[in-house]
């Protein structure tokens, strides 16, 4: 199959991870027989950098005509100072609203190798299979009015949401219950904001088209508790835009590493965007030790649900578990025995798992 791919490498480590993705894809192309093309564009600070935008036009326009997107990560201190309107991070939220990907999907799951590396006892962790479905492209991080009064003295945020970008979420919520172990956790504050009480209502509506799903509503604060008490109660949590970044980061630490989680951008078309969970970690950018993991499993998301390429989505995701079970991991994942890498060397042992020698030598001298 051919199929065109839009880079947005971003800030900080973003292009040091992205280039991993990149190297896995190729060795995928090659095991696999697929044409895979990339067109690299700018978003966030390197985008304000060299056009004076967090987010160009031609960006946009790549990414509406491309088969899909990977993104590696914006922002960093060298843009700290700007509004928020004009920074590297508005260049992220710009694309998602952009491109209408609505539906973020962050599957959080404890890897056997790593058990030892969450600071939660291993007990909890164990098992744990968690699909965080955020809403993405309105609630807090969209409302308007958004801003600050021309004295400096007042701040507003606003969260809004109509009943149909409510509806289209809870339904993702519902379908991937379905197809997994059919337990709906729905999270909200609905014993404070009026915005969660209609969260609320629809999803007892949509649960009528759902019986063999167990619905259950939880409260923000009670279940960034039970995330860690008892993450294994968890299936599906679908949640509001900001509740889901909070508690995907919160949930990472059952991995082990933020470093680890990948996440993807859905249309509902089938057009997504593929970015890790984490940020752009300044501080350990250029050091060439950032945890390629979550971008090359983000990458895997890309083949499954925007190629429909699950035969090679579970290639990379095996590749991975494969490297970690022999021992290899980078600095963040707090292993006690095997091999640190950094992330070059963590990108040649998943890349060694897809291909043969010659291959991987091939992919890996042109790449590092
Ligand atoms: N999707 C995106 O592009 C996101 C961008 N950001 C932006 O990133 C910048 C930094 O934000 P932070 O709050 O520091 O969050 P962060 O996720 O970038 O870093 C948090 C901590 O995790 C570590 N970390 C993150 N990714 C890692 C990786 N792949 N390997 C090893 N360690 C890793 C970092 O070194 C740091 O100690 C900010 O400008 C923020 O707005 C934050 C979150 C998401
Ligand atoms: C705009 C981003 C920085 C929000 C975020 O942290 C995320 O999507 O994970
Ligand atoms: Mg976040």
């Amino acid at each position: 199959m051919k199929k065109q791919v839009i880079l947005l490498p971003g800030d900080g480590v973003g292009p040091e991870i992205m280039a991993g993705a990149k190297a896995v894809l190729d060795a995928v192309a090659m095991e696999f027989n697929h044409e895979f093309t990339y067109h690299e564009h700018a978003i966030g600070g390197d985008a304000i950098d060299r056009f004076d935008t967090p987010l160009p036009e031609d960006t946009i326009k790549a990414c509406q005509t491309a088969d899909a997107v990977l993104l590696g990560a914006v922002g960093g201190p060298k843009w700290s100072g700007r509004p928020a309107s004009g920074s590297p991070e508005s260049g992220l939220l710009g694309i998602r609203k952009a491109l209408g990907l609505f539906a973020n999907l962050r599957p959080v799951q404890s890897f056997t190798p790593l058990m030892h590396a969450s600071p939660l006892k291993t007990e909890l962790v164990a098992g744990c299979d968690i699909m965080i479905v955020r809403e993405l492209t309105s609630g807090l991080y969209f409302g308007r009015p958004s801003g600050r009064s021309a004295d400096g003295s007042e701040v507003v945020d606003t969260l809004h949401y109509t009943r149909e970008e409510i509806e289209r979420i809870v339904v993702r919520g519902f379908e991937a219950a379905r197809k997994r172990k059919g337990r709906l956790t729905s999270v909200d504050k609905a014993n404070v904001l009026e915005s969660s009480r209609m969260w609320r209502e629809i999803v007892e509506e949509k649960a009528r088209d759902y019986p063999d799903v167990t619905v259950e509503h939880q409260l923000v604060d009670a279940a960034a508790m039970k995330l860690i008490t008892n993450p294994r109660h968890f299936d599906v949590i679908v949640t509001e835009n900001m509740f889901g970044d909070i508690l995907s980061d919160e949930a990472s630490v059952l991995t082990g590493s933020i470093g680890m989680l990948p996440s993807a951008s859905l249309r509902a078309d089938g057009l997504g965007l593929y970015e890790p969970v984490h940020g752009s970690a300044p501080d350990i950018a250029g050091e060439g030790i950032a945890n390629p993991l979550g971008m090359i499993l983000s990458a895997a998301m890309m083949l499954k649900y925007s190629f429909g390429m699950e035969e090679e989505a579970e290639a990379v995701e095996k590749a991975v578990i494969d490297c970690l079970e022999a021992g290899n991991h980078t600095h963040d994942l707090d292993v006690k025995n095997g091999n640190v890498f950094g992330t070059d060397m963590m990108v040649r042992k998943v890349v060694e798992n897809l291909s043969s020698r010659s291959i991987t030598d091939a992919i890996c001298s042109s790449y590092m």
